[in-house]
């Protein structure tokens, strides 16, 4: 038999399947979607069986090596969908399909074979006897016992497992883990015979009572406050076991969630529901635009849409931003599904990945929960995909692939006859001016579920605070709201918008901004370490005592930290109990949610953040939102700077007053006049569309045009500038009419790490023949760009215009 490979040397030359001789040895054991190991050229790389056909046209076929796999990583629908996506965003297919799959199941990571304790027994005896005085054996080993189908066979069956390790953390990854050795009944036996003064172990006896599975001795001591020697002892008595293992990695086990029932919707999420109901059952393929203001209850949409597809035995994905992946949002799909759900965020390890994209695969889970990359979960049977806050700009890889998580999901639920939700308070311009053109069918929840007004927004004009004396960062009119819910026990979130703005160093006297010396751009100045940053290319310096250029000693940063907010909320109100939420205080792992928990049981007034708390927080006790710095977001040089601007005040007004208590917002700004921040006030989307779109048919933006983005750069301004130029030329020749190409010119960032960087910007009605002059570029380019420093980037629809 003949395997069609696509090999692991992504260029241009090697973008197809070559064929190899699939050995005697081996027939039985590959099969599509396996990575192999070929010999190509001198060197032997890895590959993809992509098809397997009795007979090749050519002759002088070599040989697999041997298969990486034993069941394949990837199914003919993901295959597919991979040939799919090299097409749409210009990328090889190698590098689609190594998109699709967790990052353990790359080369630095080693590979064995386990046999759980209780599996033993299942196996036929010469593999018993292979795995007789050892739980894993190494892939190495396997391979050399000449048993890889009879291994495979036990793989399918699940008796034995396949894991991955890093290798250079072998050690580390094993650790002691515990279970019950006796019955339930003999454990309640013998607690009986406890006295009542070994609380502590009556304490490990009715958690094994609970649970009949391993746990890592450090989460049982840590879960129940005890200390290792009570454990010892039980061990000791035989009545726990003890062992070195391996166990699913999962960051949610041994955590309770209270399970919950469905809510009787309101007629509104019925007359939503029912279309989606109705599709999911004739198993039809249709997208829809769940519009429903904040509070609206379009999760409990979600989740009894999610119920149906599981009631027919099929399986649903749901994405939801890395930002807004909260721990309240896991706790309302767990509640529901229970351990039918894995969760797939980029805080989990590489392991802990592997893990869960694992229960997917094997199908012990019909729920994932997950950010961009979950819409690939190797689902076989997906009755529904949902996109919550489907305007979010994450949904867009920046690196190649370049991908969108709504063009995949789309794609998958046309492949598999399934409908798609994309949910949103305030849909991205392009999916509104879809539904409205009847591309997607829009369902509508304009009620709070509360029945609540939506919060009386203030717009506070900062200026003016100047003007009247104000110096310090909240507004009187914040000020007096903050007493108040200090007074009355209500609670208080504090947005400080960080996007698009950052601290710099600038001289007061003559105006000197500290720069990068490697980028176009002002380096970022760091608090807790006093040392200003590049974000770009990781240049790091002091701050200068002095200004370079005129020798004042008026040099200091500008800007605000959620650091000097919380300063100065001290200062204002030192009766005030803060908690702040940034990237330092919630970079250790589980500090995001012991922070969310401690405001949720009210042992704070002011939830103070940035980007992170704008999202899915749903408490009860809180009355009053204040955005600090409105229009930070407004000067970007991007055109959907308004619309992020709309979409964010939106989003944070939206956490107060979504339950009995009525919120209040107040909106801080340095420009109140400009229409995204007075229409986010009144919440008014449909205004900021018909807006929003007038501008952009003015300047020939999305959606009324296509973008495509085209970045050259090089160490040489010259030959940035040339290589843009050539292919401008080349490109405005091969474009019809209706087409604009602008360029070539300077990228918003000219300079990124000592390279220069020029641009040419397409917009485009219709232009069929774009993607393959697109790549005809790469394709002339690509041997400069693997030999010199040249690089070329192609963006379809970019959302990082810099
Ligand atoms: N049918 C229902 N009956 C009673 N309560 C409901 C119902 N549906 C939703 N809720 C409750 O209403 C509140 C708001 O709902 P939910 O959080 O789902 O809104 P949302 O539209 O997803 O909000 P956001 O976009 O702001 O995150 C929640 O506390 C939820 O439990
Ligand atoms: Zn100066
Ligand atoms: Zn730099």
């Amino acid at each position: 038999m003949i395997a069609e490979v696509i090999v692991d040397v992504p260029a241009k030359q090697t973008d197809r399947p070559f064929d190899y001789v699939i050995p005697q040895s081996l027939e039985t054991v590959i099969q599509i979607g396996m990575r192999v190991v070929v010999p190509f050229g001198p060197r032997k790389i890895q590959g993809f069986v992509i098809g397997i056909k009795p007979h090749s046209t050519l002759n002088k076929l070599k040989e697999i090596i041997e298969p990486l796999d034993l069941t394949p990583v990837l199914s003919e629908s993901l295959i597919s969908l991979g040939n799919w996506l090299s097409e749409e965003t210009l990328s090889y297919r190698i590098s689609a399909y190594q998109a699709m799959l967790p990052a353990a199941l790359k080369a630095k990571y080693q590979k064995k074979l386990l046999v759980p304790k209780e599996n033993k027994p299942l196996l036929p005896q010469t593999l018993q006897s292979l795995f007789a005085n050892q739980e894993s054996i190494m892939w190495e080993e396997a391979k050399e016992t000449g048993y890889l189908s009879l291994l495979q066979q036990e793989v399918t069956k699940g008796h034995i497992q396949i894991i991955y390790e890093v290798k250079d953390k072998i050690k580390k990854k094993k650790r002691l883990a515990i279970r019950s050795a006796l019955s339930i009944e003999d454990l309640k036996t013998y607690q009986s015979t406890l006295t009542q003064r070994a609380q502590k172990q009556h304490d490990v006896i009715n958690y094994f009572i609970e649970h009949n599975d391993w746990i890592f001795l450090t989460d049982l001591t840590a879960t129940l406050q005890i200390s290792n020697a009570v454990v010892k002892e039980l061990v000791k008595k035989e009545v726990l076991e003890e062992s070195e293992r391996e166990i699913y990695r999962d960051p949610y086990a041994n955590r309770y969630f209270k399970r919950t029932e469905p809510l009787q919707l309101t007629n509104e999420q019925q007359e939503a529901i029912d279309p989606i109901h109705d599709r999911i059952a004739k198993s039809m393929h249709e997208v829809f635009l769940l519009y429903g203001v904040t509070g609206s209850g379009k999760t409990e949409v979600y989740l009894q849409s999610i119920q149906k597809v599981l009631e027919r035995g099929q399986e649903a994905i749901c994405l939801v931003p890395e930002i807004a992946l909260t721990p309240q949002m896991v706790h309302r799909f767990k509640g529901r599904f229970g351990n039918q759900v894995a969760v797939m965020h980029s805080g989990l390890s590489a392991g802990e990945k592997y893990d869960e994209w694992r229960k997917v695969q094997r199908g012990e889970v019909k729920v994932v929960v997950g950010a961009r990359s979950a819409v690939f979960a190797p689902f076989e049977n997906l009755g529904l995909i949902i996109i919550d806050e489907e305007h979010e700009t994450s949904y867009k890889q920046e690196e190649n692939p370049k991908y969108h998580s709504k063009d995949v999901a789309i794609k998958r639920g046309k492949q598999g006859s399934f409908p798609i939700i994309l949910g949103s308070a305030t849909p991205s311009l392009e999916s509104f001016a879809r539904a409205k053109k009847g591309v997607y069918t829009l369902l509508s929840l304009p009620k709070r579920m509360n029945n609540q007004d939506l919060p009386h927004v203030d717009i506070v004009d900062m200026r003016e605070e100047l003007r009247s004396g104000n110096r310090s960062m909240f507004s009187s009119s914040l000020l007096e709201k903050l007493q108040v819910r200090i007074e009355r026990k209500q609670q208080t979130v504090l947005f400080l918008n960080k996007r698009g703005y950052s601290s710099f160093v600038m001289c007061r006297d003559c105006g000197y901004v500290v720069n990068c010396p490697n980028c176009d751009i002002s380096l970022t100045y760091h608090r807790h370490q006093q040392q200003m940053k590049c974000h770009y290319c990781g240049f790091e310096d002091h701050v200068p005592t002095v200004c370079p250029e005129c020798q004042s000693d008026h040099i200091r940063y500008f800007g605000t930290g959620t650091q000097k907010v919380e300063e100065e909320l001290h200062k204002v109100l030192p009766e005030a109990r803060v908690i702040r939420m940034d990237v330092d205080t919630t970079s250790k792992k589980g500090s995001h949610e012991r922070l969310l928990n401690e405001f949720q049981k009210g042992h704070a007034d002011i939830l103070l953040g940035t980007q992170m708390i704008a999202k899915g927080l749903d408490f009860p006790n809180i009355t009053l939102v204040g955005v600090l710095s409105a229009d930070t977001m407004l000067h970007l040089p991007d055109f959907r700077s308004s619309e992020k601007t709309f979409q964010l005040l939106t989003q944070v007004s939206g956490r107060a007053g979504r339950h009995q208590l009525p919120g209040e917002v107040v909106i801080q700004t340095y420009s109140p006049e400009h229409y995204s921040i007075q229409l986010a006030a009144e919440q008014n989307y449909d205004q900021f569309y018909e807006r929003e779109m007038m501008i952009r048919k003015g300047l020939k933006y999305s959606p009324f045009y296509f973008i495509t983005l085209i970045t050259v750069s090089h160490e040489q301004l010259m030959k940035a500038l040339d290589v843009t130029e050539k292919i401008t030329t080349f490109l405005t020749s091969r474009l019809t009419k209706s087409a604009v190409c602008l360029g070539p010119v300077a990228s918003p960032i000219p300079r990124i790490n000592n390279r220069y960087r020029y641009q040419c910007l397409i917009k485009y009605k219709r232009e069929p023949e774009l993607n393959q002059s697109l790549k005809q570029i790469l394709d002339q380019y690509q041997q400069e760009v693997t030999s010199t420093s040249l690089k070329i980037s192609v963006d379809v629809n970019p959302f990082i215009l810099m």
